[in-house]
């Protein structure tokens, strides 16, 4: 009795505060009263102001950001990456010893396999930037066989998580498959080749010394032989070798996309996809038993790895781009509506890289409020956030590369729905939009026309982006100690992406810093001029006809008080479900 009484004390000591608040009186006196100051500062800070009057609130009660309350998250959009698959562990040369048989027959395992390495798109992901600091990536050797048949573990795989968007493109590749198989048909490797093949050359009249000088040369491949430990090299005659087995391709490599890597991943996956196979491991001794050597001393090598170099880069940088004139207020907007801590600063050009935010819709608890039903991805799954990118300010002649210009309008056209942002208190807010707008259809041209030069420059029939040229070096590898320290080719830029065209993207104005005094007039005005450009009777601001015009939205809103912020999330939704 005395125990479920002394439970019962303890669960409401303890469990009652979270389960039931409103009975836990501790809670009912610490919480502030309407009157006082703290909640007063919270209701303010719940506030959502009706779009219609956001000059209501006099400018002088502003929240102030602090320095300590800026974070810098690191952004990428583009790297370049060398992928190597694990190489092959070696096989062992062992033989069976135990009590009455100590000379046992050969029983060394073969060499595991190398690790592979994978690609995995997931929408969680916003940015390459811990890709591109690690440049080249691994995956796990396979480790060696062992005694009594013991085969070798594979080796540890890896796998890319990539953002949802990402573009892979190869660059080169070294597939030691590939030539050695080139190596054997172009150069006649004697000893590998197959015998019927070998007697059409002999019959051909080709000198039998000749054949035999290639036989024996091309059977010995010191680097691709183990040899027993403490056994010397010369104590072998080349002879003593069989020939070397054809290279072999793991049974995985046929998942392997053809080469070259031409990757569009922009859709979520479930599982990952491979890129590039491991090696297959060595053999172990018991292969090369035959009847003249019972006891082989000697087994082969793991096989090297493929490798491959890839450019990634990001179609999509975020589903929302803020697109605005320097200090126009992008940051404090992306602060109010998302977590980020993006810095923010009364002068031009605070913001330098892309600062990508997430706007949750749906935390599994409960929806934001506002939102009666999800939007949709065009897969159909519900969409439970959606991300804004705060893109650095914009000056004329952007387009002409005049500070960093080209650099932040090709984040513009990674934006799948553009938010241009403007300062209500610097002038006309139209004036303003159409110099963005002419910024950005500039560079359209320019795109437009860089696209088409790079199509006349390549020629009928060849892969536009990367064509696959295997090595064709006239040394072998192993006159690099076994491996290549260089790259077979140097890295050359790829061609750009073809992406959808900026005008045709769904945008919306929005009108910040609504709470200065006398800027009624200025929103009223840009109102009007979008409902004109939506009706047709003004030109569409980027100059192209086939602009987009539908629901033209201009919201006034105060970003460091986020007043405004619940309208313009619905019509980011919205026009979410248009793009
Ligand atoms: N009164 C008022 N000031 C604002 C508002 N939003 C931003 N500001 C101020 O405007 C200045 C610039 O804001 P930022 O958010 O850094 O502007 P930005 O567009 O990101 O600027 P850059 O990164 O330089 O392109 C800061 O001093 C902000 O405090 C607003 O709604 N009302
Ligand atoms: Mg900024």
């Amino acid at each position: 009795m005395s125990l479920t009484t002394g439970t019962s004390r303890l669960l409401q000591s303890t469990l009652t505060p979270f389960l039931y608040p409103c009975l836990d009186t501790t809670w009912i006196a610490l919480r502030p009263s309407a009157s006082s100051p703290l909640y007063r500062s919270q209701r303010r800070c719940q506030t959502t102001a009706s779009p219609s009057h956001p000059h209501a609130s006099p400018p002088t009660d502003l929240p102030e950001i602090f320095p300590s309350d800026y974070t810098n998250t690191p952004f990428t959009d583009s790297c370049s990456l060398t992928l190597t698959a694990g190489p092959g562990g070696h096989g062992c040369i062992s033989f069976l010893r135990e009590k009455y048989i100590p000379d046992g027959p050969a029983n060394g395992g073969d060499g595991g396999t190398g690790g592979a390495i994978y690609i995995q798109a997931l929408r969680g992901e916003t940015s390459l930037h811990k890709l591109a600091r690690r440049g080249t990536l691994k995956a796990g050797r396979g480790k060696n066989g062992q005694g009594t048949s013991k085969g070798g573990r594979r080796g540890e795989d890896v796998v890319l998580t990539v953002p949802v968007g990402t573009v892979v493109r190869e660059v080169w590749r070294v597939d030691p498959v590939e030539e050695e198989e080139m190596g054997r048909r172009g150069k006649g490797f004697g000893a590998d080749l197959d015998r019927e093949e070998r007697e059409e050359h002999e019959g051909n009249g080709e000198g039998e010394g000749k054949w035999q000088g290639t036989d024996q040369s091309l059977k010995w491949r010191r680097e691709k032989w183990l040899l027993y430990p403490g056994i010397l090299p010369k104590s072998f005659t080349s002879a003593d070798f069989p020939a070397l087995p054809r290279p072999r391709r793991s049974n995985l490599a046929v998942s392997q996309p053809p080469a070259p890597l031409r990757l569009d991943l922009d859709k979520p996956m479930a599982t990952p996809m491979l890129l590039a196979a491991g090696a297959m491991g060595g053999l172990g001794n018991p292969h090369f038993v035959t009847k003249s050597v019972p006891r082989p001393k000697f087994a082969t090598k793991g096989d090297d790895a493929l490798r491959i170099h890839v450019q990634l880069e990001l179609k999509l940088l975020a589903d929302i781009g803020l697109v605005g004139l320097p200090n126009a207020g992008k940051s404090t907007l992306l602060r109010a509506m998302t977590a980020s801590r993006a810095r923010v600063g009364d002068w031009a050009f605070t913001t330098l890289s892309p600062n990508i935010g997430t706007v949750v819709l749906d935390n599994q608890r409960g929806r934001v409020a506002g939102l009666t039903s999800l939007p949709v991805y065009p897969d159909g799954e519900p969409r439970t956030h959606f991300t804004i990118a705060d893109i650095p300010g914009l000056i004329p002649d952007a387009h002409l590369d005049r500070g960093l210009g080209l650099g932040f309008l090709k984040h513009i056209e990674r934006a799948g729905v553009l938010a241009f942002v403007v300062d209500l208190g610097a002038g006309d807010a139209v004036e303003a939009v159409k110099a963005l707008w002419k910024e950005v259809g500039e560079y359209e041209n320019l795109r437009s026309g860089e696209l088409s030069v790079e199509t006349q420059r390549t020629a009928p029939g060849e892969d536009a982006l990367s064509t696959y040229q295997p090595f064709t070096s006239t040394a072998s590898p192993s006159e690099f100690g076994g491996d290549l320290l260089l790259d077979p080719q140097p890295a050359r830029p790829l061609p750009p992406l073809t992406l959808p065209p900026i005008s045709s993207k769904p945008w919306v104005v929005v009108a910040t810093k609504a709470d200065l005094p006398e800027t009624q007039e200025n929103f009223a005005s840009l109102q009007s001029w979008l409902t004109e450009v939506e009706t047709g009777t003004q030109a569409h601001p980027s100059g192209r006809k086939n602009g987009w015009r539908r629901k033209l939205h201009a919201l006034p809103v105060c970003g460091l008080k986020k007043e405004g912020i619940d309208g313009l999330r619905k019509i980011f939704v919205e026009l979410l479900g248009e793009s």
